[in-house]
C-alpha cells in the first residue's frame, strides 16, 4: 500500500522524496489501514459474549454515538451521529459493544445507507431483539470539499425493524428520545 501512496503523490506532481513527504507513504498506508479495519473484525468477535440475561422488554437506547466512515464512491470521509435503540426479549448487549458494532461498520468503504442497515441487522441478529432502530445523520466530505460543495447538508438514514416498524408509538417513543436536547 505504501507504493500505491508513493505514485498517487508523484501522480499529483509532488517530490516524493523531498523531506515532509518521506515517510508519508507509510503514515498514509497506516492511516488508510487503520480507517479500514472494520474489515478484520467479526460480529462475534466485537461481541465478545457481552450478552447479557435481563428481564426487561423496556426500551434501550444509546444516542449520538460518533462516526467516522469512509464513502465508498470517493474514499473521502463522511461523519456524523448514530442513534441506536432496541426492544429487548430477555436478552441485553453490553453498552460498549453498540459502538463497537458501529465502528466495525464504519471503519469501511460505505455508502450511509448500508452502514445503517448493517447496523441494524447485527443488533438485531446478536439478541433477537423485538425490533431494532437505527439512525445516522452524516455529513459528506465529498459534498463539501468538492463536488456540489455544500457545506451544511446533512444526510439522515433511519432503519427500523420489528415493533419499530409495526408500530407508531414506539417509533415516535425512539424519535422524541433522541431527539430531546
Ligand atoms: N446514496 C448515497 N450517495 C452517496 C453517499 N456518499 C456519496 N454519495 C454520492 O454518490 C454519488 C456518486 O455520483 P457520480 O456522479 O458517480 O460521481 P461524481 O461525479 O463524483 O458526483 P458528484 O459528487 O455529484 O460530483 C454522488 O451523488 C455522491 O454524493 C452515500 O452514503 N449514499
Ligand atoms: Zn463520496
Amino acid at each position: 500500500m505504501e507504493e500505491y501512496f508513493s505514485k498517487i503523490i508523484q501522480a499529483i506532481g509532488e517530490d516524493v522524496n523531498r523531506e515532509g513527504l518521506r515517510d508519508t507513504p507509510k503514515r498514509a498506508a497506516e492511516a488508510f489501514k487503520f480507517l479500514n479495519n472494520g474489515y478484520q473484525k467479526t460480529l462475534e468477535e466485537v461481541l465478545n459474549d457481552a450478552i447479557f440475561q435481563a428481564d426487561t422488554e423496556d426500551m434501550v437506547i444509546v444516542k449520538d454515538i460518533e462516526l467516522y466512515s469512509l464513502c465508498e464512491h470517493h474514499l473521502l470521509p463522511f461523519i456524523g451521529k448514530c442513534h441506536i435503540g432496541y426492544l429487548p426479549q430477555g436478552k441485553v448487549l453490553g453498552l460498549s459493544k453498540l459502538a463497537r458494532i458501529v465502528d466495525m461498520y464504519g471503519r469501511r468503504l460505505q455508502i450511509q445507507e448500508q452502514l445503517t442497515r448493517q447496523i441494524a441487522t447485527a443488533v438485531e441478529t446478536a439478541i433477537d431483539a423485538r425490533g431494532v432502530a437505527v439512525v445516522i445523520e452524516a455529513k459528506h466530505l465529498c459534498m463539501m470539499m468538492r463536488g456540489v460543495e455544500k457545506q451544511n447538508s446533512v444526510m439522515t438514514t433511519s432503519v427500523m425493524t420489528g415493533i419499530f416498524r409495526e408500530e407508531i408509538s414506539t417509533r415516535s417513543e425512539f424519535l422524541n428520545l433522541i431527539n430531546r436536547k
